[in-house]
């Protein structure tokens, strides 16, 4: 595949959506790695302010509470694919913030307006002049909805459960039960961002296809995008899905 000008790509804006499980961490960084891009997880950061509050005994059954020190974290996120960095109060969180006391409070603090507005401007900050994968929910609706290539990017509740438990080691629970956690959390943030493809978006199915196919896929579209194709995607897919 022959890449379009440094030039062209250096300025764009990559949207990359999907539910938990889907491959938009994994997607995101071998796209930004392949076409030298940087890379922002803002999950991550959701995850961080919801690290700091678990450490501040902040009460997360109070959306007060949890809006009254929305703006406190200091929060600082590499964009480097090959080693995402993301810190609280200065606190390397990388590992913390995948903990399972995060991972199911997360969605609470997540729906509270202030930590959106408070996360948005700092991800606009970070997007800046562009050259950025941005992986999240809410990216090509809210965040960046004048991003040159966008994907809403989904897999069947059975492989999300299967892929997200084999990263587990298998060790932590079966299946069945990664399932039921991994479609409570989706129904749980769908009452935040609907977890569909926004206007313009590319829908790609990761059912069927290994990591790599869907690297390739979706750097195809980011590169038709960076050459200033005129769009043929849109949220039917582009002969994406199976
Ligand atoms: N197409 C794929 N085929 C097989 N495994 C995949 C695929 N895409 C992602 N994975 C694996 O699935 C798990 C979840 O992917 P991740 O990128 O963390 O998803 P998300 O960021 O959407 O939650 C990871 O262990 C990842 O390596
Ligand atoms: N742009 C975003 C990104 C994540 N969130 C919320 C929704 C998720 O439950 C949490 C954590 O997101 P993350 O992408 O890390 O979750 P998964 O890796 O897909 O399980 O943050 C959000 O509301 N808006």
């Amino acid at each position: 595949m022959s890449l379009p000008s440094p030039h062209a790509l250096s300025r764009i804006v990559v949207a990359i959506d999907g539910p938990s499980g889907s491959g938009k961490s994994s997607v995101s960084r071998g796209v930004a790695a392949r076409l030298g891009l940087r890379y922002l997880d803002t999950g991550a950061q959701y995850r961080a302010v919801t690290y700091w509050m678990l450490q501040n005994k902040v009460d997360l059954a109070d959306p007060g509470a949890i809006a009254a020190d929305a703006g406190v974290p200091a929060i600082t996120s590499g964009t480097d694919p090959a080693a995402p960095a993301i810190t609280v109060d200065g606190e390397d969180v990388a590992a913390a913030i995948r903990e399972a006391d995060v991972t199911g409070a997360v969605s609470a603090v997540a729906a509270v307006p202030e930590v959106r507005a408070r996360l948005i401007a700092l991800q606009r900050e970070i997007i800046g002049a562009g050259g950025i994968v941005v992986e999240g929910r809410d990216i090509a609706s809210v965040v960046a909805p004048d991003a040159a290539a966008k994907i809403f990017l989904t897999a069947s509740e059975e492989a999300r459960a299967h892929r997200r438990n084999t990263e587990n080691g298998g060790g932590t629970g079966t299946v069945a039960a990664t399932r039921e956690a991994l479609t409570r959390r989706d129904s749980v943030d769908s009452r935040t961002n609907a977890l569909a493809a926004a206007p313009g978006a590319a829908v790609v199915d990761a059912t069927e296809l290994t990591l790599e196919q869907v690297i390739d896929t979706v750097a195809g579209i980011v590169i038709h995008a960076a050459e200033g194709a005129a769009p043929d995607a849109d949220s039917q897919g582009v002969g994406l899905t199976r």
